[in-house]
C-alpha cells in the first residue's frame, strides 16, 4: 500500500469501528468487565487513533515537514497491549504500525482476546490486508516471548507494566521496545479549591473502571486546611459509598468488577494497611470480581501505598502542610503519568505547572480520559520506555520506524533553502555554524544551515510554542514541550557537521547537555560549546562505555543518551552496541538514529511532551486561571 492508500484504509477502520460500536462495547463489557460509560467512550478513542494516525502518515512523506529526511519503515511490529483498555489502546497500537508502514501483529492481554479479535476483523473488513494484521492470541509464557524477542521483529509497542517492560529487556536487552507503563497518581487538593469540584473529579479519577486505569488517581494530598475541612471528608465518603458497583451487564453499574481477581498487589491494596493508616471505607468483597470502593487515611510519604501502583478501586488520602511539600510527594513516585491539581489560585497553579513531574497535567478536572489530539498521552520516568512519544500525539509515528538522512542533489547547496532564516537564529545555535563554517565542504555547511533553519521555525510553530489544536473556550489543552537533561556521546570518526548538527538542536532545547567527544574538538568549536553551557569531555570508546553502564546502573529515570557515529555506521549497529552495554536497562532511552537535517528527530531527544488540560470556566462563566502562564 502506498501512504495514501493506507491513510484512506485507516480512515475507513475509523468508520467501521464507528458502524461497530455497540457489538464492541458489548464484548467490552462481558468479556474485559468495562461498564457501558467506560467502553463507550473507549470505542471513540479507538476511532479517533485510526483518524488521527491515518493523518500523520501523511506527514512521514512530506519533505517539508521531514526536511532532508526520509521516513523508512521497519516490516513487523509487535502489538502487547493490556485489558484494561481492551478496545482503544490495541487498536492506537496497530492503527500506529500501520501508520507508519509496518505489518502489525496483535498480542492482546489474556484476558481480551475476543475484543482483540473483533478488532482485527474490523481491521480487516475495512480493507486492510489480512497479512498485514494478525491476532496473536496468546498465554503469557514461552510461545509470547519467543513472539516479542523474535530476531524478525523490529518494534514491540507494549502498553502495561513497567515490570513487564524490564522483563521484556531482560530477555533481549536490544528490543526496540516503545512502552507506555505503568503510573501512581495524585491529585492535590489546596485550601483554594472548589471542594466540590474537587471531591467529585477525585472520586470519578480514582473509582471509574474500577480504578483499573494506568492514568486513575489512588492518592489524594490534601493541603492545610484543606485536609481538616470535615465538607470534603463528608463529600468524598458520601460520593464514594454510593457508587453502584454492579456487573456490566446492570446497565445502571457505575463500577464493575477487578478483572483480575486474584491480582496479588489489587487483594493487598484493598485489604492490608500501612503502619499508621486506616479506613475511612472499607472495601467489601461482593463476589464475581466486585470490590466495594475503598478510602485509606494516614498515607505517609515513603510508606508502600505513596509509591505503589495497586490498580485497584483504593484511594489514599496524605495530609500535607503545604503546596510544595505536596509537590515533593507527587515526585518522589518513580512514575509520572498523570498528575492533579485542584485551586482557583493562580499563583499555586505557577508553582504546581512549573515542579510537577508528569507527562499529562490536568487542573480543576479528572485526571483520566485523555483524548486523541486533544491530550495527547503519555508520561514521564518509568512511566514511558524507550524514545515513545505521546500516544495520539503529533510525534507517535517517529518511534515506527528510521528517520534517515535524504541528501537530494537539489538540496543543501548555498544559496538554497537553508540560507532563509540564517539570520534570525538563536546566537547560541548561530555561534556552533560560526566556529565550524571554515572546515566544512559547502554541501555539509548549506545542509547544516538547513537544519538550524528548520530547528527555529519548527521551534516557533511548534516546539517552543504552547500549542492548543482543539482551541476549545471552556477547556485549555496545551502541548508543550519541557527540556530535559541529556547525554551526547559523538564516537570516534563522527563528521565535524554531523556533530554541530545535533548539538545545535540540543543547545535550541535549553536543557543540560554533557557531550562525550571521542576525538577532540576544534577549539572553536569547543568555546562555542562551552559558551552554550555545553560540558565536553573526551573519551575513549572504553571510557565511554564505562560511563554509559554505570548511567544505566545509577538509576536515573528517563536518562536520556544520544549516541551519533561515522556516517557509514548503522543506526542498528549503535543500538545494538549501547543496548547491550546498558543491560537493555528500560530507565535510560537511547536514541542512536542517523543524523539529519529533520527538526521533528533531532529536536525530540531533548525535549519532554507535556500535555496540560485547564477547565477554562466556573460554571459556565469563563475563567481563565492559567492567563499569563501559559
Ligand atoms: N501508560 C499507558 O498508556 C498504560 C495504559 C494501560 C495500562 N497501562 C499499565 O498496564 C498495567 C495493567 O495492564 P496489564 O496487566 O495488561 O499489563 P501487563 O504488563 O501485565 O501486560 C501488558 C502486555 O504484556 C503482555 N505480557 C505480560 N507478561 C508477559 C509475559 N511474561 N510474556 C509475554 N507477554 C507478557 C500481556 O499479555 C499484555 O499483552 C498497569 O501497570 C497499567 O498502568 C499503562
Ligand atoms: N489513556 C487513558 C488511560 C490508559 C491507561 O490505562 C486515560 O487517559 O485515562
Amino acid at each position: 500500500m502506498d501512504p495514501a492508500e493506507r491513510a484512506a484504509a485507516l480512515h475507513r477502520v475509523g468508520d467501521v469501528l464507528a458502524a461497530r460500536r455497540a457489538e464492541l462495547i458489548e464484548v467490552a463489557g462481558s468479556e474485559a468487565g468495562k461498564t457501558i460509560d467506560q467502553s463507550d467512550p473507549e470505542v471513540s478513542e479507538a476511532i479517533d487513533f485510526c483518524h488521527h494516525y491515518a493523518e500523520s502518515s501523511l506527514l512521514l512523506h512530506d519533505s517539508e515537514h521531514m526536511v532532508g529526511a526520509r521516513f523508512a519503515p521497519v516490516d513487523v511490529t509487535v502489538v502487547a497491549s493490556p485489558w484494561n483498555f481492551p478496545l482503544a489502546i490495541p487498536t492506537g497500537g496497530v492503527a500506529a504500525a500501520l501508520a507508519a508502514g509496518s505489518a502489525v501483529i496483535l498480542k492482546p492481554a489474556p484476558p481480551a482476546r475476543r475484543c482483540a479479535a473483533e478488532l482485527v476483523r474490523t481491521f480487516h473488513d475495512a480493507g486492510i490486508p489480512e497479512d498485514l494484521v494478525v491476532l496473536a492470541p496468546l498465554e503469557d509464557g514461552d510461545v509470547s516471548r519467543h513472539l516479542v524477542t523474535h530476531k524478525d521483529v523490529d518494534r514491540v509497542v507494549l502498553t502495561g507494566s513497567y515490570d513487564t517492560a524490564r522483563l521484556f529487556r531482560s530477555w533481549k536487552p536490544d528490543m526496540h521496545l516503545l512502552g507506555e507503563t505503568s503510573g501512581k497518581n495524585a491529585i492535590i487538593v489546596t485550601p483554594s479549591a472548589d471542594p466540590d469540584i474537587a471531591v467529585r473529579d477525585a472520586v470519578y479519577s480514582a473509582f471509574a473502571h474500577a480504578g483499573q486505569k494506568c492514568s486513575a488517581s489512588s492518592l489524594l494530598v490534601l493541603v492545610s486546611s484543606a485536609s481538616t475541612s470535615e465538607r470534603i471528608a463528608r463529600q468524598l465518603v458520601d460520593a464514594t459509598a454510593s457508587l453502584r458497583v454492579r456487573l456490566p451487564l446492570s446497565l445502571d453499574s457505575q463500577m464493575g468488577p477487578v478483572v483480575v481477581p486474584d491480582d496479588e498487589k489489587a487483594v493487598r491494596g484493598l485489604t492490608t494497611l500501612g503502619s499508621g493508616e486506616h479506613w475511612v471505607l472499607k472495601p467489601r468483597y461482593l463476589g464475581d470480581g466486585l470490590w466495594t470502593p475503598g478510602i485509606r487515611a494516614g498515607v505517609v510519604p515513603g510508606s508502600e501505598f505513596h509509591l505503589t501502583e495497586y490498580f485497584a478501586p483504593v484511594i489514599g488520602i496524605m495530609r500535607v502542610d503545604t503546596l510544595q511539600e505536596a509537590i515533593e510527594a507527587v515526585n518522589a513516585v518513580d512514575y509520572g503519568l498523570t498528575s492533579g491539581l485542584q485551586t482557583l489560585d493562580a499563583t499555586e497553579l505557577a508553582i504546581w505547572l512549573e515542579g510537577v513531574q508528569a507527562g499529562n497535567l490536568y487542573v480543576n478536572r479528572g485526571i483520566t480520559g485523555a483524548i486523541v489530539r486533544r491530550q495527547p498521552f503519555g508520561g514521564w520516568k518509568r512511566s514511558a520506555i524507550g524514545s515513545t512519544t505521546k500516544a495520539g500525539g503529533p510525534s507517535y509515528l517517529l518511534g515506527l520506524g528510521e528517520v534517515e538522512p535524504a541528501r537530494g542533489k537539489d538540496k543543501g547547496e548555498p544559496g538554497g533553502p537553508g540560507d532563509q532564516g540564517i539570520s534570525a537564529l538563536d546566537p547560541r545555535v548561530a555561534s556552533l555554524c560560526d566556529a565550524v563554517s571554515g572546515q566544512l565542504g559547502a554541501a555539509d555547511l548549506a545542509e547544516l544551515r538547513r537544519a538550524m533553519v528548520a530547528d527555529a521555525s519548527a521551534w516557533r510553530a511548534g516546539y517552543g510554542a504552547n500549542r492548543d489544536v482543539t482551541g476549545l473556550a471552556c477547556e485549555r489543552n496545551i502541548l508543550r514541550y519541557r527540556a530535559v537533561d541529556v547525554v551526547v556521546r559523538a564516537g570516534q570518526g563522527t563528521a565535524l557537521a554531523d556533530l554541530v548538527r545535533v548539538m545545535a538542536a540540543g543547545v535550541r532545547a535549553g536543557g543540560f547537555i554533557s557531550l562525550s567527544v571521542a576525538d577532540r574538538l576544534p577549539q572553536p568549536l569547543q568555546n562555542a560549546l562551552l559558551a552554550a553551557g555545553v560540558q565536553v569531555a573526551v573519551e575513549d570508546q572504553g571510557a565511554w562505555d564505562a560511563r554509559l553502564a554505570e548511567l544505566s546502573a545509577s538509576g536515573g529515570l528517563g536518562t536520556r543518551v544520544r549516541v551519533i557515529g561515522p556516517r557509514e555506521q548503522t543506526s542498528a549497529a549503535r543500538w545494538s552496541h549501547a543496548s547491550r552495554v546498558t543491560g537493555g536497562s528500560p530507565d535510560i532511552a537511547l536514541y542512536t538514529g542517523a543524523v539529519t537535517a529533520c527538526p521533528h528527530s533531532e529536536l525530540l531527544p531533548f525535549l519532554r511532551e507535556q500535555a496540560v488540560a485547564i477547565t477554562n470556566h466556573r460554571f459556565g462563566t469563563p475563567l481563565d486561571l492559567a492567563e499569563g502562564l501559559l
